[in-house]
């Protein structure tokens, strides 16, 4: 992964981050370095995550899909960190195996799915580090009940990947299922490189290693400098720019192959530094789409942005036709790949000249190897940000507040087999608000109906 941050420099155009204000960042990021290279020797929670490259074994996760490998259709049913790695990397990397990904539990789109799908040749990879999950749990029940009633077995079917213990564990126990551990130390949104990320990879066949060669060579780029590694040199500049007002980080990939790669960011970046009122507001976006739909606002609207774009190379071309309409002639001769990199340059040199800062994310192509760099690069940038706000960019209270309050309001409460510890304690200390926030929202209510 390369990283190119010229275009959030200050200039005379731009407001952005001087070279001198960078510079002295510098001695921050070669402390924050230390910090991440301590934790991550010590295999301390959330640091140990960026040790994946060394600990993931891909023949573990190779021998438990096996009896699956075959399978037309993958199912994979997990949310959040159990479910946007697995999505980024099979909707980046082309297979023969069809890919459905339940995370929502919108219950017309899952019955559209499961009535689309040939179940006896479907293998269902449930996720949950946790094991407690409402939406996974739900989905996977009734991803279960719809198997039974065609007449197939999902024992034979199904591959858990869960934490030590827990109703999920409990339940891959029970039924003999092949199972996987999610990494101790490792927060779900960290785990992308994992059997969390990679059991979805192995099934669709991808190159498990490839993926992991990719991140340890990211991996070695980790110096104390901004200026000599890439995923340091993206974590410090975001960091620097929302300190001088760009709250908002449009992510902008130019491969449609990348779309879910900014959904992961988006909870990466989201879930780790939206804490203590700090962090950036990661936006999804896609080149060339979004140029007709949200560049007005990010090149005339308000200055309190970032456009963070991602480009990748590729062998795939396309000639476009030569055609006698006078007005499409300069099309003719090009190719769709000439189309999209002028796209491309003609909107980051646009921003540039409306002085509004972007920073560009270079992948030579999309494949396995890139794909590692890639995700653990954003991984090690969003650490290192961490470091530079002063949070705690392990731990996500705020979702676990909602994630109790929908568990209360179907009657349920906080688990006992509950295996995620640190998840009890953020449920258990958002009991209080839970009822606090109720009250307001009872008095707050205000109805326009038809
Ligand atoms: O893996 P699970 O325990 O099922 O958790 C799935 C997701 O749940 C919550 O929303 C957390 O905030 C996420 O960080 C997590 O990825």
């Amino acid at each position: 992964m390369n990283v190119d941050i010229g275009n959030a420099l200050a200039s005379e155009a731009s407001p952005g981050v001087s070279r001198a204000s960078l510079e002295r960042l510098d001695d921050q990021v070669a402390q924050a370095h230390e910090r991440i290279e301590r934790g991550m020797e010590n295999a301390e929670h959330g640091y140990e995550a960026l040790n994946l490259p060394e600990r993931t074994d891909p023949d573990e996760i190779r021998t438990a899909v096996e009896p699956v490998a075959d399978a037309e259709a993958l199912i994979t049913v997990g949310i959040g960190g159990s479910s946007l790695g697995a999505a980024t990397i099979v909707d980046a990397l082309e297979s023969d195996t069809e890919t459905v990904f339940l995370d929502n539990v919108d219950p017309d789109w899952i019955s559209r799915r499961l009535e689309s799908l040939p179940l006896e040749e479907t293998a269902i990879n449930v996720v949950s580090r946790s094991g407690t999950t409402a939406e996974t749990l739900a989905n996977f029940l009734v991803v279960r009940e719809a198997f039974e009633s065609e007449g197939v077995d999902w024992t034979e079917r199904t591959i858990v990947t869960t934490g030590e213990s827990g109703p999920l564990r409990d339940l891959a126990d029970r039924h003999d299922l092949p199972s996987l551990k999610v990494p101790d130390g490792v927060p779900g949104r960290f785990s992308a490189l994992s059997a969390v990320g990679m059991v979805a990879a192995a099934v669709c066949g991808h190159d498990l290693e490839a993926l992991l060669e990719g991140a340890a060579a990211e991996r070695e780029t980790l110096t104390g400098s901004l200026f000599d590694c890439p995923a340091y040199a993206y974590g410090a500049t975001t960091y620097a720019l929302d300190q001088r007002g760009a709250g908002t980080n449009a992510v902008m990939p130019y491969a449609e192959s990348l779309e879910t790669f900014a959904e992961w960011f988006a909870q990466l970046w989201a879930e780790s530094l939206g804490k203590d009122e700090l962090g950036q507001t990661p936006v999804r976006a896609l080149g060339v789409t979004d140029q007709h739909s949200q560049l007005q606002l990010y090149r005339a609207g308000p200055r309190d942005k970032l456009v963070t774009f991602l480009t990748a190379g590729t062998d795939e071309n396309r000639p476009i036709p030569e055609t006698d309409v006078e007005d499409l002639a300069y099309l003719g001769g090009s190719t769709l790949g000439d189309l999209l990199e002028a796209e491309f340059e003609a909107t980051e040199a646009s921003l540039a000249a409306a002085g509004r800062p972007n920073v560009r994310l270079e992948i030579d192509r999309v494949d396995e190897y890139e794909l590692g760099g890639l995700l653990y690069g954003m991984e090690a940038a969003c650490v290192l940000a961490g470091e530079l706000y002063g949070v705690n960019t392990f731990e996500q209270p705020a979702v676990e507040w909602a994630k109790k309050a929908t568990r209360g309001l179907l009657g349920g409460g906080v688990s006992e087999s509950d295996s995620d510890s640190e998840a009890r304690r953020d449920a258990e200390r958002s009991d209080g608000e839970f009822e606090e926030a109720e009250a307001v929202a009872e008095k707050s209510e205000l109805r326009v109906e038809r």
